[in-house]
């Protein structure tokens, strides 16, 4: 009762919190765009072992983002936090050209998960401040992302290092969370 009466004031003001996961393989970037977000800064991380969690304001958009750890050995670990989620941001290296095709494997497999079947799709292409960054057209075509037929993506060329590309995501979210309310 507690929980619905605060839930229905939070709606009524435009306080709701979206949650939304950042996942990708290890290295891609994923910390460094949560702490991007959360203070501006660009810090310099050390592999995730376990998650990160901050609540962050992106534009009118208020989120609980969860960050998880990457490395295959913890990807096993994703699936206990998958209940509940609006949206997942999927970071990509994009000069990371050799694992592109695991990128994809492991996004497939996250979108086949019942929990997530209606969370929206966000993919940042990570790294674009370096010169051997593919383009997010070639990383859309390797991930196969024109294959998604049943929910919302779109892919977003994006650096951490210079903080760009990370706002216009978790707009977008906004915006189709927005559309589906
Ligand atoms: N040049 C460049 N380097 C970046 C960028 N984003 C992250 N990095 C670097 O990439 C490395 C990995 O960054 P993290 O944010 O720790 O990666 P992660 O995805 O959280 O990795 P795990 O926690 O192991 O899953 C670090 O050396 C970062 O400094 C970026 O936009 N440009
Ligand atoms: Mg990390």
């Amino acid at each position: 009762m507690g929980n619905a009466f605060s839930w229905l004031l939070a709606s009524l003001f435009g306080d709701k919190e979206a949650r939304i996961l950042i996942l990708g393989l290890d290295n891609a970037g994923k910390t460094s765009i949560l702490y991007r977000l959360k203070e501006g800064t660009f810090h310099s991380t050390v592999p995730t072992i376990g998650f990160n969690a901050e609540t962050l304001e992106v534009g009118k958009l208020k989120a609980q983002v969860w960050d998880l750890g990457g490395q295959e050995s913890i990807r096993p670990y994703w699936r206990s936090y998958f209940s509940h989620q609006e949206a997942v941001v999927f970071v990509v290296d994009s000069c990371d050209s050799a694992r592109l095709d695991v990128a994809r494997r492991e996004l497939m497999a996250v979108l086949d998960e019942e929990e997530l079947r209606s969370a929206l799709v966000c993919v940042l292409a990570n790294k674009q401040d370096r010169p051997e960054a593919m383009p997010a057209a070639a990383i859309a075509e390797a991930l196969s992302l024109t294959s998604i037929r049943d929910r919302k993506w779109t892919i977003i060329s994006a650096s951490a290092l210079r903080g760009e590309g990370l706002k216009e995501g978790f707009q977008w979210i906004a915006a189709e969370l927005d559309n589906k309310s």
